[in-house]
């Protein structure tokens, strides 16, 4: 079978909401006073727009193949990513074979070396290998489950992060993650506050409902400790990223000091699987959970998520949408799935890239059938009615 050649790459920023989840409105429970590294100086505490958290936006990275059929994908990125791919990664597409994704990735990574690693380029990266599963998936007409081996179960099963797992769990979710609000610079009424929240919710659903914490990197070792030790009467389930994902050394430690049976997760902010060897070969944590459109794409996650097997860890990705539903429905060692509440009041479903996607499927009663994953690519569509610019070309 000869399949086309990669003809052209482009790249577009969109704001609002999509990909880049946290660039919301007023009012917003993800922009509500929750805990971060930025908490400690006070000015910053309310609201992490005030600090920055959005200020990327989001990057669409666009495969049209020699045919004109074109593949895309979104991530977290905006214009910073739009150049990298439009004034560096481009070269290694255009003219290449549309089945070449690992020798792309390999040069994309390589190349990058020297400025990347991690962070921004390491999201465009990913953007730009996902765009490559969607245009292949398009041009075989088959999902990109199916390219991935197949489903290895009949459905998908979820939890929602938000500030309502009350509400999620009526809604049928299988548990309800809250966000930490109150930092280490709170002190001890802080901490305090934290564990009433949790046991409010804890009375509010029930015993058997699982409940987390999202602490997204806010904490120190000692305060993540006694956090955990406070929250263990409440049933927590697990603690998530409650330390700066540099800190290897303090999850290894925080794992050794939380209560027994109580999971220490993390891994959003992590990418590569260098960076997942480290968490593992360290023993961090015992669920990963990588963003697919962070971490370096399906192609890496392909390798994160093997490598978690053999050290005995899941896989649960962070958010990201499709692009995580896809992978999750063809591993055993992904026995469940996250869905972001992206309703401002957590209090209904909504698609987690809203508005920038079209034919995103979401969980009904907490679960979504293989087959509505069952489209070419990953099956969804760019919403013409989102502005996108190009603010780069080549
Ligand atoms: C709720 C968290 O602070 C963050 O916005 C999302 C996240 O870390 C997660 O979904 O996990
Ligand atoms: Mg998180």
């Amino acid at each position: 079978m000869t399949l086309p050649t990669i003809k052209q790459v482009r790249a577009y920023t969109l704001r609002g909401g999509g990909a880049d989840y946290h660039d919301q409105g007023d009012g917003h429970w993800i922009d509500d006073h929750i805990a971060t590294p930025m908490a400690k100086y006070p000015e910053y505490r309310q609201s992490r727009r005030s600090f920055g958290i959005n200020v990327l936006g989001t990057l669409v990275v666009e495969v049209e193949a020699s045919d004109g059929t074109v593949g895309f994908a979104v991530t977290t990125g905006g214009e910073l990513g739009a150049f990298i791919v439009e004034r560096h990664l481009a070269r290694f597409l255009e003219g290449a074979k549309v089945t070449d994704l690992e020798k792309i990735w390999d040069q994309m990574y390589l190349s990058t070396l020297y400025y990347g690693r991690k962070g921004i380029v390491l999201n465009t990266i990913s953007g730009v290998d996902l765009a490559l599963w969607d245009l292949l998936g398009k041009l075989r007409q088959e999902p990109v489950h199916q390219l991935l081996g197949g489903a290895v179960r009949d459905e998908l099963q979820f939890y929602a992060t938000g500030a309502r797992p009350d509400l999620a769990k009526e809604m049928g979710f299988i548990g309800g993650k809250l966000p930490l609000q109150h930092g280490p610079a709170e002190g001890e009424e802080g901490l305090r506050k934290n564990l009433e929240a949790l046991a409010t919710m804890r009375e509010r659903v029930g015993d058997d409902f699982w409940l987390m914490l999202d602490c997204w990197m806010s904490l120190d070792l000692n305060y993540a400790t006694r956090l955990a030790q406070g929250a263990h009467e409440f049933g927590l389930k697990w603690i998530e990223e409650a330390l700066p994902p540099d800190d290897y050394w303090g999850y290894a430690e925080l794992r050794r000091n939380v209560p027994r049976g109580m999971l220490v997760t993390t891994g959003e902010h992590e990418a590569t699987r260098w960076g997942f060897r480290l968490l593992l070969e360290m023993g961090c944590c015992d669920i990963l959970q990588p963003d697919v459109g962070w971490c370096g794409g399906l192609t890496e996650l392909i390798r994160i998520s093997a490598l978690a097997d053999a050290h005995n860890a899941l896989v649960v990705p962070h958010g990201s949408s499709v692009y995580s539903y896809h992978f999750v429905i063809t591993r055993t060692n992904s026995p469940f799935a996250e869905f972001l509440m992206m309703a401002p009041k957590a209090d209904e479903v909504v698609p987690m890239f809203h508005p920038q996607l079209l034919d995103e499927p979401v969980p009904v009663r907490g679960r979504m059938r293989a087959s509505a994953l069952d489209r070419p690519g990953f099956g969804v569509r760019l919403n013409p009615e989102c502005a996108l610019e190009r603010p780069y070309s080549h």
